[in-house]
């Protein structure tokens, strides 16, 4: 009898902990530990155990991800927090003014507020949330308050946690951030669809959107997807008055990609020259981003703030000018 056969369970648990630490690894830490064939053999060996025990087999197993049958149509989902949009900033103007209005409001002066800064991500907004630890829901950010459930969909990323990685986890978490297509992954899927005559997306933006919104999980697993978290819109228990910054550090322990340009930074010049040196390193990024979301950092200041209609006060976008988008039709080149 081999070792497997006496105690399937250990050694099933062991391949879902290792692949598990090696989604982690890559997604979170971009320090990979598992070579891709690595990575698949172990994946085929805990499909194999799983064949021979499926009464072993649990929802949150990495087998697990890539659901059965197409569904019907995707159900409406209420957002239980609405997923605001943003002000738009322009100039360095626009950030000192923004800076302002936040320090009057706080009765302090501009250079002693907090912000944090990270790069606006353009791809397609979506809602993860998690039940003691384990993903019961994601859906598209639709108008802001009600979406998309596509839940079956989000599960086929690995960049998306099915059961969150902390010991400690809470009883509730709710995730939001962009699921993007990076610039590599988007040229050799439209090359496939060129080869294979189908539908050539116009850009990786629509390119997530469309593979997110596909009928059959099966589908969309096969597409190169990240996700990549921006807020943690409800986390019970709450870690108490903290920080945007400590509560992104908190979605990395979780097991969550959180941005690795987030910089904490003091007062409007130093948040524009940040906003002037991403806007000079956006074309070697890999993947698009719009403009950098700046933030008040202390949530007890964002909370102080509010919003006015359906955006904080104490957030802002950066944006970018628009790229020149080329895309090709029948070899014609348009300028988009
Ligand atoms: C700041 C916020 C708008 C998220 N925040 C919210 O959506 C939000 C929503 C209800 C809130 O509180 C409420 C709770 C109940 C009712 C009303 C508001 C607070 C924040 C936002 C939007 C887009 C972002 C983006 N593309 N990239 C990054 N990096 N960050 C982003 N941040």
């Amino acid at each position: 009898m081999t070792k497997s056969d006496a105690q399937p369970l250990e050694e099933i648990t062991q391949l879902r902990a290792t692949l598990d630490e090696a989604n982690y690894r890559y997604y979170v830490l971009d320090d990979p530990t598992l070579t891709d064939a690595d990575y698949d053999r172990q994946f085929q060996r805990l499909q194999e155990l799983e064949t021979e025990h499926p009464e072993l087999i649990t929802p949150d197993s990495p087998t697990q991800r890539v659901g059965a049958a197409p569904a019907e149509g995707f159900p409406s989902v209420a957002h239980a927090i609405p997923m605001l949009s943003l002000d738009n900033a322009f100039s360095r103007e626009d950030i000192h003014a923004f800076a302002e209005r936040v320090a009057e409001r706080l009765e302090c002066t501009a250079d002693d507020v907090e912000f944090t800064c990270e790069p606006k991500l353009d791809g397609a907004a979506v809602s993860l949330v998690y039940e003691q630890g384990v993903l019961v829901s994601g859906a598209t950010r639709g108008d802001g308050r009600t979406g998309e459930g596509i839940t079956s969909n989000l599960r086929t990323l690995r960049s998306v946690p099915l059961k969150l990685r902390d010991s400690n986890v809470p009883a509730l978490l709710e995730v939001r951030g962009e699921v993007i297509m990076r610039h590599a992954g988007f040229e050799a899927l439209n090359e496939r669809a060129r080869e294979a005559g189908s539908k050539v997306f116009a850009n990786p933006r629509n390119a997530a959107a469309g593979s997110l919104r596909q009928l059959d999980p099966r589908i969309t697993a096969k597409r190169p997807l990240e996700f990549h978290a921006y807020q943690a819109a409800r986390l019970e228990p709450d870690l108490g008055d903290t920080s945007h910054s400590e509560l992104m550090a908190r979605l990395a322990t979780l097991g969550f990609r959180a941005s690795s340009e987030l910089k904490v930074i003091k007062g409007p010049q130093a948040v524009a020259d940040y906003c002037e040196q991403l806007g000079e390193k956006r074309d070697g990024l890999g993947f698009d981003i719009d403009g950098v979301v700046i933030k008040v950092n202390d949530l007890r200041h964002q909370r102080e703030l509010g919003f006015v209609a359906r955006a904080p006060r104490w957030a802002v976008a950066f944006k970018f000018p628009a790229q020149e988008e080329v895309t090709t039709l029948n070899d014609v080149e348009f300028q988009v």
